[in-house]
């Protein structure tokens, strides 16, 4: 790299800071920025006296500009050095001087955030900017709930931590943005800053933000132990995560790694890695800091799960109903082991929003189990070969002319085979039959293999069926003719879920199963639409569908052994006719205790009011059970419950 080279690339890291810092609307994914500055560093250390002032590398960001009073810190923030596997781990811990004690915990994906205290009175909260000085925002983190106004410690203290926000709620952020037709934050930890630099504080306060304290600044406390430190600050009333621990060695410190990272989609929160750092604060006074960061910590980084990449093309699906939903076509990226090839745009609508051309770079996000999302177009680079995503006018399978309703494109033709087949593949689908082994790349090889054409047909299948086909042995067949065999036995439920009647999911299935057992399509209107939960949306559906499709309803009913599950209630039971809202983590799956309070008698509801009448709550319960707490209403955590039910 020349040094003019070098020169641009300054310039243009600092462009990406800002926009990311400032506006909290990054032009490139971390992965790129993070290249970006590794390649400034390589010239860096072979050209010493050419080093910018300028470069990113020689400050923690710039100075902000917003419409936010400053404040100074008291004593000063500072960014982290990052590594990327054990050998940097090992050269850093040889550069610390540390071969014992190492403190670590989650690094969480959020926006660093400065408290100060004085009197046990929160006096001001901050921004981190650019470590000396930070932006203004005590009103904000006035709104956030999980921020003690007052502590029990009464000399000046700096806290320090992360403000993030869950990942639910980054989505349904992101929903109503889109409905809103507002940009989408690029992922959770720009919506965490941007939440928190808000100007009206009542978006901060419906934002749900969590704090996690990591450190202290100013401060006039006598310990010896960062660990130490933290459990005084932690008892003072902040959120605390479960996975802070001490580390003998870096052994363990790898072993802590690994099980963190096992626990990543897991974790409600994003999580980018995890920190390590030395606990001994005489020998992290000693190492110091470099012009960016402390020398006694590091964040040991996990594979980054939002990507930049190319759309290259759209397909279009058509699903059972006939909607037609396109598809991006991406350049495959890796996100944390999966390759990435395509990401759904959900709509026409979505297209439109997005404002996505064919060749536009994205940003692919990958969190948790969720199908990977588009959360940002760089039109910034665009180049002119980009083109427009037309909207179709005639199916993509069987070239019937297509309804444009707006927002929804579908296909009307009843007979459409990707309508018949995805219908086949919903049916033996795990909500529904659950056929192990009858995947949807099985399905769609019998289906154009024209062993089946429609549902009724996989309970006739043979041995002799398979045996042209290519990849399936003796056992293999055995095995998917078994699975067959023994989804005939299957809950009431399942075989309305898999039915595929609009508007009638899996809740409303169990509704209908436990109501009228196998009579339910035997119903009118008016007992549909008094039946809890339902409206008559959901009413008028039924009442089409089952009156066109009762012959073969009653037909299935000779091929499956239909279960009706009825809820045995006890009437001795402690909590028969009690509403319960469930919220935070549990031991188990929210799933698990619904079940477990429904069998008993009881009801779960989505949200609190005066008429719940438990909140079970678990770890990181946030804005239900403060609400709960406001009226009053009586919350339990898990072994009050099992107490309770007993
Ligand atoms: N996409 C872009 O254009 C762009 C631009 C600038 C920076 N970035 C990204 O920002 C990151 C660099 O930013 P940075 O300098 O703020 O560093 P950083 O955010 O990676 O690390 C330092 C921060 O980690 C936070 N943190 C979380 N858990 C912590 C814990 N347990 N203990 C201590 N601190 C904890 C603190 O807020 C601290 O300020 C990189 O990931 C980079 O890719 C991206
Ligand atoms: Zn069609």
């Amino acid at each position: 790299m020349t040094k003019e080279e070098y020169l641009r690339k300054v310039a243009l890291a600092n462009e990406w800071m800002r926009a990311y810092y400032e506006k909290d609307e990054p032009l490139a994914s971390d992965e790129e920025y993070d290249a970006l500055i590794r390649e400034l560093r390589a010239f860096e250390s072979q050209n010493e006296n050419d080093i910018s002032p300028n470069s990113p590398t020689q400050k923690i960001a710039p100075t902000i500009q917003s419409e936010f009073k400053k404040i100074t810190h008291l004593s000063r923030m500072w960014s982290m050095e990052d590594v990327f596997d054990e050998e940097e781990l090992r050269a850093w811990a040889k550069r610390a001087k540390c071969e014992n004690n190492f403190f670590i915990e989650p690094k969480f994906d959020g926006a660093s955030l400065n408290l100060l205290y004085e009197n046990g009175k929160l006096i001001s909260g901050a921004t981190r900017g650019d470590g000396e000085v930070g932006e203004d925002i005590t009103l904000n983190v006035f709104e956030i709930d999980n921020i003690p106004k007052t502590i029990s410690y009464k000399e000046k203290i700096e806290i320090r931590g992360e403000v993030v926000i869950l990942k639910d709620d980054f989505e349904k952020i992101n929903e109503k943005r889109a409905q809103l037709n507002q940009s989408l934050f690029a992922n959770p930890r720009n919506a965490a800053s941007g939440s928190l630099r808000q100007l009206d504080t009542r978006i901060t306060k419906e934002r749900n933000l969590k704090f996690y304290p990591w450190g202290v600044g100013e401060n006039s406390l006598n310990f010896k132990k960062h660990s130490e430190v933290m459990n005084f600050i932690r008892e003072l009333g902040f959120l605390k995560d479960d996975f802070v621990k001490l580390c003998k060695d870096l052994d363990e410190v790898l072993l802590s790694y690994k099980e963190l990272l096992s626990l990543r989609d897991q974790k409600p929160m994003m999580m980018d890695g995890m920190v390590v750092r030395v606990d001994d604060l005489a020998l992290c006074k000693e190492l110091g800091y470099t012009v960016k960061f402390p020398k006694f910590m590091v964040a040991f980084k996990f594979p980054a799960l939002e990507k930049t990449t190319r759309l290259i093309g759209v397909n279009l699906q058509v699903g059972r109903s006939g909607v037609i939903t396109p598809v991006a076509v991406l350049e495959p990226v890796n996100l944390d082991g999966v390759v990435v090839k395509s990401a759904t745009l959900h709509n026409f609508d979505e297209i439109e929003r997005l404002d996505v051309k064919i060749n536009d770079f994205v940003s692919v996000i990958r969190s948790g189990d969720v199908i990977p999302k588009i959360t940002k177009v760089f039109k910034e680079r665009r180049d002119g070969l980009e083109f427009d995503i037309l909207r179709p006018k005639f199916c993509p399978t069987c070239q019937s002319e297509l309804l444009d309703e707006g927002t929804l494109i579908k296909c009307q033709n009843i007979d459409c085979t990707d309508r018949l087949l995805n219908s086949i593949i919903h049916f033996v689908s795990k909500k529904c039959l659950n056929i192990d082994g009858l995947g949807e790349n099985i399905v769609e090889l019998l289906y154009k293999n024209k062993k089946i054409s429609t549902i009724e047909n996989i309970f006739s299948l043979k041995y002799e069926d398979f045996e042209d086909l290519e990849g399936f042995k003796e056992k293999k067949i055995n095995n998917i003719l078994n699975a067959i065999e023994n989804a005939r036995e299957c809950e009431l439920f399942r075989f309305i879920t898999a039915l595929g009647i609009e508007h009638i999911g899996e809740v409303a299935a169990k509704k209908l199963s436990s109501s009228f057992g196998l009579d339910w399509h035997k119903q009118n209107f008016e007992s549909y639409a008094n039946l809890e939960g339902f409206g008559e949306q959901m009413a008028a559906s039924l009442c089409e569908f089952t009156r066109v499709n009762e012959s073969r309803i009653c037909e299935f009913y000779h091929i499956l052994k239909l279960k009706v599950e009825r809820l045995e209630i006890k009437s001795d039971s402690s909590i028969l006719g009690k509403t319960f809202v469930i919220t935070g983590t549990l031991s188990k799956p929210r799933d698990h205790f619904k079940t477990l309070i429904e069998k008993l008698g009881g009801k779960v509801s989505g949200s609190v009011s005066k008429k719940t009448d438990f909140v079970l709550f678990g770890e990181e319960a946030g804005s239900k059970l403060n609400k709960a707490k406001e009226l009053g209403v009586k919350c339990i955590n898990e072994s009050d419950f099992q107490e309770l039910i007993k």
